[in-house]
């Protein structure tokens, strides 16, 4: 086999390895669906719900938390990872996010990409609709050509 080939079939099952089973994927989901309903979000009515799933199988969860000063909401992504960062957590299986949108699945926005990729770029994110679809996806597909810990030379194993 080639050595690029090689590569390529090394990397499809280190991805397929890394895959959530079905019912694990149900019950984050479902996770991130009660975390919504702590949503504090009187100004955009919109609520969203996270639950994180860490390498050790602990689960954190997070909701939006906005404010009157509207610039000073945060994610309910970032609650999650926060949380979890803060009890000592920092290695991540997967995200499961979820809204209330039947019509179409919630997507992280550039901030939640960017701090979830600070943890890594080949774990999972699934994007659900509150009937239980989801999109699975890799935090490298929602933020390719990232910029992450490794590109500050203060980070670099070698100069
Ligand atoms: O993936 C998303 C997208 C939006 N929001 C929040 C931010 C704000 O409170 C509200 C509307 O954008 O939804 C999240 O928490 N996660
Ligand atoms: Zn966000």
């Amino acid at each position: 086999m080639e050595h690029q080939e090689f590569n390529e079939v090394k990397q499809v099952k280190e991805h397929e390895s890394k895959l959530l089973s079905q019912d694990k994927v149900e019950n984050l989901i479902q996770q991130a669906q009660e975390a919504k309903v702590s949503a504090y979000c009187p100004y955009s009515k919109f609520r969203v719900g996270a639950a994180l799933l860490t390498t050790s199988d602990c689960v954190f969860t997070g909701c939006n938390v906005e404010n009157a000063c509207y610039n000073l909401g945060i994610c309910a992504e970032r609650v999650a990872i926060s949380k979890a960062v803060s009890e000592g957590h920092n290695k991540f299986k997967a995200v499961a996010v979820a809204s209330d949108m039947s019509d179409q699945f919630i997507s992280p926005c550039g901030a939640c990409r960017q701090f979830m990729r600070e943890f890594g770029s080949d774990w999972l994110v699934y994007l659900s609709k509150p009937d239980g679809t989801y999109l699975e996806m890799t935090v490298n597909q929602l933020l390719p050509v990232s910029f992450g810990p490794d590109d500050l030379s203060m980070n670099k194993v070698a100069n």
